[in-house]
């Protein structure tokens, strides 16, 4: 049974639906799935363009101060009395660890983790007409169309947490279809991190891997073990989380991240994710520093 479209917002179903490129044998054979066609523009409607530009001034005048709102150092850049927040993307393949290192990310520095896939997966436990669409292609491995995708992750960022503390994009965009409509919306990123990892040390992440739904953590059942029985007895895992599924996974990432990578060349930074996680975020930690020191000189140089 094909979902109903009426349930997809409709601004941008009217901008981006591409009902004939749907691969035939999606039920949602409506919507199109990014990973199946051709990249488009991303085109808005006004109203939504111009309500959003109002909040956003990237040239200003600025000056870095402490964050006041936590207790983590994630210095904000002020420009005219408005704080400017650190705004980071992180990508990589299914089970490259971006979970891990955005929760480590997220201690130290203080931003909002906004992650494409847990928005989704809430979506599907909702029970929602666009989570039941949205779950056909997660199973297959397939991109989510835009017309779901983008307007989830769109007012994700546009919460106040997200605007007040700075946020972290985890698993958007994934094709430049999305990396277009994020422009568009007038969010432009300072940092894009890319975690690589060799695809048999992936394989071998994703099969292993399960969730403690009390608690929220991750576990691996041969690297990181649950603690208890009484853990161990109530881990799940992820319906896509099968060597099957997790190769399809994969294979949609190859596809679309060279196409992503193209639109951040000059703000991204490669990290080996084949490392011990406390090496990788001493990467990470050294790209964030450095990308502080360097507002907090230019607002000095600015102020001077
Ligand atoms: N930006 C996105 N656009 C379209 N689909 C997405 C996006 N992010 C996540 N998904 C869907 O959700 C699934 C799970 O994503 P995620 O939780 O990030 O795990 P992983 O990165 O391990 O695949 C993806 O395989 C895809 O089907």
């Amino acid at each position: 049974m094909a979902c109903n479209v009426s349930v997809v917002h409709q601004a941008m179903a009217s901008a981006v639906a591409q009902p004939n490129k749907a691969p035939p044998q999606l039920p949602c054979a409506h919507l199109s799935s990014s990973s199946n066609s051709k990249p488009k523009p991303f085109k808005l409607l006004r109203s939504s363009q111009s309500s959003f530009a109002s909040t956003f001034s990237p040239s200003r005048p600025q000056t870095l101060i402490p964050s006041r709102s936590s207790k983590a150092p994630n210095f904000l850049v002020v420009g005219c009395g408005k704080v400017e927040p650190l705004r980071i993307m992180i990508s990589g393949a299914p089970a490259s660890g971006k979970g891990t290192q955005c929760q480590l990310i997220t201690q130290k520095y203080g931003l909002v983790h906004v992650a494409a896939g847990d928005l989704l997966r809430a979506e599907i436990a909702s029970g929602s007409e666009n989570g039941r669409c949205a779950r056909e292609y997660m199973e297959q491995g397939k991109l989510v169309p835009d017309e779901i995708v983008v307007m989830m992750v769109k007012d994700r960022l546009l919460q106040p947490d997200s605007q007040e503390k700075g946020w972290l994009l985890d698993g958007y965009p994934r094709s430049s279809s999305q990396a277009i409509a994020l422009k568009e919306l007038g969010f432009k990123p300072d940092l894009f991190i890319l975690l690589e990892v060799t695809e048999d040390i992936l394989v071998e992440r994703v099969v292993g891997r399960r969730l403690d739904p009390i608690t929220g953590k991750i576990y691996h059942l041969k690297y990181s073990p649950p603690e208890t029985q009484e853990i161990a007895s109530r881990l799940t895992q992820r319906f896509d989380d099968t060597e099957e599924k997790v190769k399809l996974r994969l294979h949609t990432h190859h596809q679309n991240v060279k196409a992503v990578l193209s639109m951040y060349e000059d703000i991204t930074v490669k990290i080996n994710g084949s490392l011990a996680k406390e090496d990788v975020f001493a990467e990470i930690d050294s790209a964030l520093s450095r990308l502080v020191e360097k507002r907090k000189s230019t607002s000095e140089s600015l102020a001077a």
